[in-house]
């Protein structure tokens, strides 16, 4: 585990809201994302690991992303940052707030593309090595339980690099994260079962006495998220194309529709998926719109 840097006064810290963060890693980057976004300003001192907020009565902490499920979870940390396969593998419970849509994952089985295995039964009695020792025990046990080998799968705990067990004749086969699939096929890997789906997710405490104000911390990051994924879309369309126009910009509710001084003619406004605005584009073209325009949204509460 992590040494964590907590050199401040700990009356510094009361009444507080304190909001662990992961302190390096795939989901750091995109947290500090977050907290600009969510206008959570903090002075970080080098090498500390505990920042006072300078405009909010927040503390962050920063910490392992594998440690924060339990922190929160027994009321240490009243707001967290972390995947959900940490959460998973934590066994604990705590309140998942928000899905932030980064640090999109699965945890899988995998095994040597040569071994001629390809069910996850064929590895019972085998040896598998992961850093998801619950995860991996609970669901081998499962299948033990199902097929009673002679003894039971064995399961090794490493911390990081778990690609390179097999290949160090360490395993059978292994479970670890996937994402693009990078690192499992230059192992010479391949994933013959994915145990769980996972992203980053906001997690809070569901006794903290701080509830309101987690509340409104959540209502800024969801404006955060929203914003990512929107932008807003303005155009004008002859009046008569107007349930064209809004099959293909129905907006959240409905869009906002403006008179323009011609009254043959209507201005909309809507905010449309990032990902479907060059195709929304097109089609709203091909129905005679003009001047559609596409705005990034900076911020937004919806
Ligand atoms: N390749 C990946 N793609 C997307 N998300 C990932 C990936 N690897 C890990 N994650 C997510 O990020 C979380 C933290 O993983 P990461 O390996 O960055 O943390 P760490 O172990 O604290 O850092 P480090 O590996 O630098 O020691 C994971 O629990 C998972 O939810
Ligand atoms: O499918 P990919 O896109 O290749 O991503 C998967 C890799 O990312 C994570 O490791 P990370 O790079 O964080 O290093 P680690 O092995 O030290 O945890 C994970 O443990 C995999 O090794």
């Amino acid at each position: 585990m992590s040494s964590v840097n907590i050199n401040i006064d700990v009356k510094e810290l009361e009444g507080r809201l304190l909001f662990a963060i992961p302190k390096k890693g795939r989901l750091y980057q995109k947290c500090q994302q977050l907290l600009e976004g969510a206008d959570i300003q903090y002075y970080r001192r080098n090498r500390l690991d505990i920042a006072l907020s300078t405009n909010l009565p927040v503390a962050l902490i920063f910490l392992p992303a594998a440690d924060i499920p339990k922190f929160v979870a027994e009321g240490k940390i009243d707001l967290g940052i972390t995947g959900q396969d940490m959460i998973a593998e934590s066994n604990v419970k705590v309140h998942q707030l928000i899905e932030l849509g980064f640090g999109k994952c699965d945890l899988c089985i995998q095994v040597p593309v040569n071994s001629g295995i390809t069910d996850p039964r064929q590895l019972v009695g085998k040896r598998i090595v992961t850093s998801f020792t619950h995860l991996s025990k609970e669901y081998f046990r499962k299948l033990d339980e199902e097929l009673k080998p002679e003894k039971p799968t064995t399961i090794n705990y490493i911390s990081g690099s778990v690609e390179v067990s097999c290949n160090m004749g360490l395993a059978d086969g292994i479970v670890d994260l996937v994402e693009s699939g990078e690192t499992m096929r230059a192992a010479g890997l391949t994933r013959i079962y994915n145990i769980m789906s996972t992203q980053a997710v906001l997690i809070s405490n569901p006794h903290s006495e701080q509830q309101e104000f987690i509340e409104k911390i959540k209502g800024r990051i969801k404006g955060v998220i929203a914003a990512s994924k929107y932008v807003y879309c303005t155009y004008n369309i002859k009046r008569a194309d107007l349930p064209l126009a809004v099959k293909i910009t129905p907006g959240r509710k409905n869009p906002t529709v403006s008179p323009l001084e011609n009254d043959d003619w209507v201005s909309i406004s809507v905010m449309v998926n990032k990902k479907d605005c060059a195709d929304i584009m097109d089609k709203l073209e091909n129905i005679g719109a003009t001047d559609i325009i596409i705005f990034n949204i900076d911020n937004c509460r919806t």
